[in-house]
């Protein structure tokens, strides 16, 4: 089945961590850091997170880079890429970040979460994939159909872990901050399930550099 390319990126701390249990954005990454990532984005055709992330960053999604986004209108692509939330219970608010600004986004959600949605449709399209949970396969195809090429996903832990223990992220993107987390609470990079990137099968080592006090690690699956 044809599906997209898919680069999964995180900020971590050294044990792991995506975020704390404060209410604030947790900063992981630096300015050279975001930067990098915002080339990643403008480079790709959808960015995708989880109604979790949306929850507790309330992220626009956007590509800030004012260069970049004129070099994508210059390639006849929009300036902002196609943003996507995976909620198996559709409950999302309408008031997010996201769903204002008239970029498009696209909600791939269950039967049942569709039905209590309440994201209009001015604001984004909610696709029902399976009856009680999110089938990641066919929301990949529906974004193949939609000419999505490349597309990168940002959190969180629970769409790391679905994405990388079904086999489906064929790079990963990971910057690790110089200091520990320790929340017994906090959201975790993955949550324990059957990686098939076990010692046997390994993920190949591509990139490893340092920006400022980050590390970059970058992996391809293959
Ligand atoms: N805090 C953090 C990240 N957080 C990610 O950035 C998203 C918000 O992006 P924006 O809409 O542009 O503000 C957020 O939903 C989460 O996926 N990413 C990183 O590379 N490094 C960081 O330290």
């Amino acid at each position: 089945m044809e599906r997209p390319y898919v680069i999964l990126s995180a900020a971590v701390s050294l044990d792991g961590f995506l975020d704390d249990d404060s209410p604030d954005r947790l900063v992981l990454s630096n300015e050279a850091d975001f930067d990098r990532v915002d080339e990643v984005r403008a480079g790709v055709d959808a960015i995708a997170v989880g109604a979790g992330t949306v929850r507790a960053d309330d992220p626009r999604l956007q590509v800030r880079s004012a260069t970049r986004r004129d070099e994508r209108l210059a390639q006849g692509r929009r300036a902002t890429p196609l943003r996507v939330v995976f909620s198996p219970s559709g409950e999302l608010d309408p008031g997010a970040r996201l769903f204002s600004g008239g970029d498009p986004v696209v909600v791939y959600t269950s039967e049942a979460g569709a039905a209590a949605c309440h994201v209009g449709p001015e604001a984004a399209e909610v696709v029902a994939t399976a009856a009680r949970e999110v089938d990641l396969e066919a929301a990949l195809a529906d974004l193949a159909g939609r000419g999505v090429a490349r597309l990168l996903v940002e959190g969180g832990g629970t769409v790391h872990t679905a994405f990388l223990s079904a086999d489906l992220a064929d790079e990963v993107h990971v910057a690790v901050a110089p200091f520990l987390l320790g929340e017994r609470g906090g959201a975790r990079f993955v949550y324990p399930a059957p990686f098939p990137q076990s010692p046997a099968r390994p993920l190949r080592l591509v990139e490893a550099r340092a920006i400022g006090a980050v590390a970059l690690l970058v992996y391809r699956r293959d």
